[in-house]
């Protein structure tokens, strides 16, 4: 059984895939506290992998994002598997501190002060800005395809904007289905 606490379809509102059609898997807990962190997470259903399945298999999307909490916590190979058998693209937003199954299709990783990072690979690094001070030049030496910037909860976008133009090697990425108010 995992803990799920929703399980919606909705688009990629962040980061490199923006805009693409996915099941989102939230499951329930975390092993940090963000004091920005936007989501309350921490209620849930305990589901089979059956029961879940069935639930993704509702919704005609390919990419399916695991998420949470942290998804790291709940998740094995056996369910990347399971997915794959689906023909789902598993797609995970971690914030890097667990060990992933090494089939996961895109891993992205919006690495947190004080986490210590234990995945093997990332796609896209992701970054929440929260301001001046924050030291975010050292996640450009991790090994990743894409390194984004990302507001916090929209507030600070102008600074986030100066922020790049004043250090390229970074892309923008906005919340934007908070822009549009969809989940
Ligand atoms: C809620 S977290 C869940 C996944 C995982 N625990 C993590 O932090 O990556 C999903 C994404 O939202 C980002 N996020 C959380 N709170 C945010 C906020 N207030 N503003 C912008 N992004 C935020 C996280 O950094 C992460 O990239
Ligand atoms: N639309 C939408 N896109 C997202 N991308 C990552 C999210 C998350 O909470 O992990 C998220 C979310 O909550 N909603
Ligand atoms: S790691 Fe992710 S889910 Fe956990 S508290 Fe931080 S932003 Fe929220
Ligand atoms: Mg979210």
């Amino acid at each position: 059984m995992r803990k799920i606490n929703e399980l919606f379809y909705s688009l990629q509102g962040e980061g490199f895939h923006t805009g693409t059609p996915a099941v989102f898997i939230r499951f329930s807990g975390c092993n940090l506290k963000c004091d920005f962190c936007d989501t309350r997470h921490e209620s849930g259903t305990l589901m089979t992998d059956e029961e879940l399945l069935e639930r993704v298999s509702a919704f005609p999307c390919r990419m399916v994002i695991l998420t949470g909490g942290e998804p790291g916590l709940w998740i094995d190979d056996d369910l990347v598997e399971k997915l794959h058998a689906l023909g789902k693209y598993v797609a995970i937003e971690t914030n890097g501190t667990c060990v992933l199954p090494e089939a996961i299709d895109w891993v992205t990783c919006s690495p947190k002060q004080g986490g210590k990072l234990n995945v093997k690979r990332i796609d896209e690094v992701k970054v929440v800005y929260t301001g001046a001070g924050q030291d975010v030049e050292s996640y450009l030496a991790l090994p990743a395809l894409h390194y984004f910037l990302q507001p916090c909860s929209c507030s600070n976008t102008e600074e986030v904007i100066a922020y790049i133009k004043a250090h390229p090697q970074w892309r923008l990425s906005l919340q934007t289905h908070k822009l549009i108010h969809i989940p």
